[in-house]
Formats: C-alpha cells, structure tokens, sequence
C-alpha cells in the first residue's frame, strides 16, 4: 500500500468509469421487465447489479485481500426466479469486463480483450460485497448505482466507490455521467468523474479522464447561498431544509437532485449547502451513500458533520448508526448552517413538547 494511494485511485477510476460505461448503455436499452423490486421496495435494475460485479472484479483482482461492504448482494440472482436476470447481468458486466484499455488501465486488473468471466465468478464478484464493514482495518464501501430514482428517470445518479482505512475515508471516486461538466452549461457536454484523496485535494475529470480540473468549494454570500437537497421528499425533509433556509435568510430556491452528485455539486460550487435530515421513519443511513462525497467535501475545502455537528463515523459497520442527519457546506458557511439546524431542531422538539400538553 503506497502512501499517496496512487494504484488505489488508478483502479478505482478505472473501475467507476467501466461501470458509468454500462450504467448509460444499461439506461438505453433499458426496459421495465429488467427492473426487479427488492424486499425494500427500492427498484433495483440490471444496472445495479452488473456495476456491482464489474467493480468487485476489479477490486478483486488488484487487491485480492480487502473486504468490500457494497449495496447490493447476489442472492436474488442464484434462484431459478432470477436465471433471466443473472443471464443479462453476466452479458453486460462481461462486455464490459472485455472492452479495449484506456488511459491508465491493466490488463493484470482482469480487463480488456478475452477477460471473460464464467456467471459464477460475477456472482461471486457481487457477493465480494456483504462485508460487514468496522472499526479496523482496510475495505471499500460501494454504491453501485446511487440515486436509483433519478437513473431511472434520466436525471441524476452516481457511481459511488471509497476506500476506508480505520474508519477514515482516504479515496473518494464518484462517477456522475449525467452531470453537465460545467453547471453554468446545463446543455453542454455531460458525464464527470470526481476524484478525492486524504491531503492531495479533489479534482474532476471528464468520464474519459480528460480535462482534469481541481476542486475547490468558493466563498458564498448571504445572497448566493442556496440548499441541494433530495428530489425523494422520503429521503430528507424538504420542511425543514426550508425552515433552515428562512432562519438564514436565503431567498435563492433550493436545487434538488438525486444522488451523491449533491456532493459533487457542492464541492465544485453550483451550491452552497447539502442539508439531509431524517424524516422520522427510522431510516439509517448507509455509508456507500456518504463515504465518497464526504472525502470530496473535505478536500475541496469543506466541511461535512451530522445536525450535532460531529464526524460522520464510517466505523460502525454497513450503516453511519443513530440518524442526526448530514450537513455539508463550505467553512464560513458550516457553522453558520450549523447554528440554524440546532436552532431549527430546538423549534421542532418545542412544538412537540406543546402538542403533548
Ligand atoms: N427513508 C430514507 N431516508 C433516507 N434515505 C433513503 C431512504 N430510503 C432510501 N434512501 C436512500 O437515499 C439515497 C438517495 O438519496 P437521494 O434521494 O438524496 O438521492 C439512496 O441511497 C437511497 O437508498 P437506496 O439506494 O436503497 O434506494
Ligand atoms: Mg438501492
Ligand atoms: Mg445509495
Ligand atoms: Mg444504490
């Protein structure tokens, strides 16, 4: 393991942009009876699936050793009901497996040319991912497609992959292939992958690996702040994101997207405040939703806590622990959101101490 993590961040860029490569051709041949719906309801396509065995594979060919704590698991796949299904996802990860080398890849990673693999072997590959992540040693956190809803959409998702070492997350890789290269050109060119490394900053690159371009979150005015928060009113409440908004005065309207491409955003400026609160149904948050962007927002100058404004903490296992929410924003910008959060949530336990009375 080298310090700077150099063949890390070349074989999970590699990685991530085999599997933003599949996730577009999965997203255009895309149909309704590839989609499966999961004990959690969530739609779980094809694209999830075969970007998950892509990426194990080459996890599990450059570094054989470390666990991998990733969202999805094969067990759908090994049952007669899932024989159609597993036939596609070893198509589709194969063709991507096999795809000619690019810019900083290796054929000693299992890629290019006649690096088939057999369907038990991609099974297997996807099954890499039931660590149960912890406190000690090395692993990876996957989220093979984050933002389901919005891929399914057409709008925004991402290609999530991090590398923790004792709890703390060291590399951050996010492919977005939706996301304009440049928000102020919201009709120009798309598809950005987004690269952090502990103490060597963040940049973007295009999904070739072009133009890369460093990252780092600018300065903000009361009149510029604005909130990116969830499209999914599930996933994060959106009234308190707007209770929070009125406490700071910010009159510029929130954008709401799917995905860690929030992070993204944030970390390159097109908005000022990530807020994610809980919406009270008890949902834990896991840590391939957090553990990239959460890199990028540090080594682009940010900083990223929950509502008390403590660490996030990547030791617990496949879940971040007890639910106080995520608040990621510039410097300057943090503590002032922070203040308003805990004034925001002291109004919310108030209201509900009086409705009891
Ligand atoms: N009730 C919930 N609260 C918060 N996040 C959720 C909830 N249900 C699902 N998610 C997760 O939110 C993430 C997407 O967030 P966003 O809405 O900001 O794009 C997904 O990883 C999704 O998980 P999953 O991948 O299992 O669907
Ligand atoms: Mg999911
Ligand atoms: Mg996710
Ligand atoms: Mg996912």
């Amino acid at each position: 393991m080298s310090l700077t993590f150099a063949t890390e961040q070349q074989v999970a860029v590699a990685a991530v942009r085999r599997a933003c490569a599949l996730t577009s051709s999965v997203f255009n041949k895309l149909v309704k009876n590839e989609t499966l719906v999961k004990g959690d309801k969530s739609p779980v396509t094809v694209g999830d699936y075969s970007a998950q065995a892509v990426i194990n594979t080459i996890l599990g060919r450059a570094f054989p050793d470390d666990p991998i704590v990733g969202e999805e698991d094969a067990a759908d796949l090994r049952v007669e009901s899932g024989t159609a299904l597993k036939n596609r996802i070893v198509e589709l990860a194969n063709e991507t497996l096999v795809a000619d080398l690019g810019i900083g890849e290796m054929a000693e990673w299992g890629l290019g040319p006649g690096q088939e693999r057999i369907p038990e072997e991609l099974l297997d590959a996807i099954d890499r991912g039931t660590y149960g992540g912890g406190r000690t040693g090395r692993m990876w956190t996957l989220d093979p497609i984050d933002g389901t809803k919005g891929f399914l959409r057409g709008e925004q998702y991402a290609v999530c992959l991090a590398l923790i070492i004792d709890s703390k997350v060291q590399l951050g890789v996010m492919g977005c292939p939706n996301l304009p290269v440049d928000a102020t050109k919201p009709d120009g060119p798309r598809g950005c992958i987004f690269v952090a490394v502990r103490g060597q900053g963040a940049h973007q690159t295009t999904l070739t690996g072009a133009d890369p371009v460093p990252l780092q979150i600018p300065a903000f005015t009361s009149e510029t702040l604005n909130f990116l928060e969830s499209v999914e009113a599930a996933h994060s409440s959106h009234s308190f994101n707007d209770r929070v908004a009125e406490l700071l005065a910010i009159t510029r309207p929130p954008t709401r997207m799917d995905s860690q491409a929030k992070y993204c955003s944030l970390a390159r400026g097109d908005g000022a405040v990530y807020l994610r609160m809980p919406t009270g149904v008890g949902y834990l948050e896991k840590i391939w939703d957090h553990a990239p962007g959460s890199i990028l927002i540090e080594e682009a100058g940010g900083i990223i806590t929950n509502s008390r404004g403590e660490p996030l903490d990547f030791g617990l296992g496949r879940t971040l622990g007890d639910n106080f929410g995520v608040v990621a924003a510039g410097k300057e910008v943090h503590s002032k959101v922070l203040a308003a959060v805990m004034q925001a949530n002291k109004e919310e336990a108030e209201a509900k101490a009086r409705s009891r009375v």
